[in-house]
């Protein structure tokens, strides 16, 4: 869904950076071959992760929900020359289909991929991280909070992305339509927080920007 009207929408990916030939190229492709691509961050918001993660310039990133590749790559573009990016994804059929574009970019070997449900992988992660992407099952996302709250350090970032679920959280709740009321709950957690600072950033699918104080 488009928030702002598609002449806006055309101007602002107009005036940003493009993305690489090889970010362009594993869009096309997932276009092309892979089922869901709209779940793919695409050009405007991965350039959006990219600038975010140069400002951080992160030791240490975690992204829960791989798919196919292509936001791990963007947030990796800011890592430090040691930094590690862990990405988690239980879709192990993607894997190639990832793997095949990281091999191409510098940042393969910066990359670990955990093939696995991420509420069972992320309590045995043993790490201290600087940035964390939360881009899974909607539902999980205040227990996926919940688990890495920990292992962030404090003045860490936690983006949480598709918080406006195509606007329905601003719409009366059908109360059969639990994947709505598990975004809702989440934004809601997250702003009556005190150990966080946020701000919602209605780019795309609504992206939630979480400090840790
Ligand atoms: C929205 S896509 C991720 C898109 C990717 N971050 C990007 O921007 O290109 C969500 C991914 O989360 C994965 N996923 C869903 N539930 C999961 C779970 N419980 N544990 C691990 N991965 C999960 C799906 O297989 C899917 O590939």
């Amino acid at each position: 869904m488009d928030f702002l009207p598609q002449n806006i929408t055309t101007y602002a990916e107009a005036y940003t950076s493009p993305e690489s030939t090889l970010l362009h190229q594993l869009n096309r492709n997932t276009r092309a071959r892979v089922m869901a691509p709209r779940m793919l961050s695409g050009h405007m918001q991965g350039r959006l992760l990219s600038m975010i993660s140069c400002m951080i310039r992160p030791r240490r990133i975690l992204e829960i929900g791989t798919y196919t590749g292509y936001s791990a790559l963007c947030l990796a573009e800011g890592l430090t020359d040691d930094g590690q990016l862990i990405t988690i994804d239980h879709n192990e059929e993607l894997e190639d289909f990832a793997r095949s574009y990281w091999r191409q970019s510098p940042f393969e070997n910066k990359i670990n991929f955990q093939i696995g449900l991420a509420a069972d992988i992320l309590p045995a992660l043993n790490e201290t991280f600087d940035l964390v992407f939360i881009d899974a099952d909607k539902r999980n996302n205040s227990l996926y909070f919940d688990l890495i709250f920990d292992k962030l350090r404090p003045g860490g970032f936690i983006l949480a992305d598709n918080v406006l679920w195509s606007g329905k959280v601003a719409e009366p709740l059908n109360p059969s339509d639990q994947d709505t009321a598990a975004v809702l709950a989440f934004n809601q957690k997250i702003q009556d927080d005190v150990r966080v600072e946020n701000v919602l950033l209605p780019v795309r699918d609504g992206i939630m920007v979480i400090r840790k104080l």
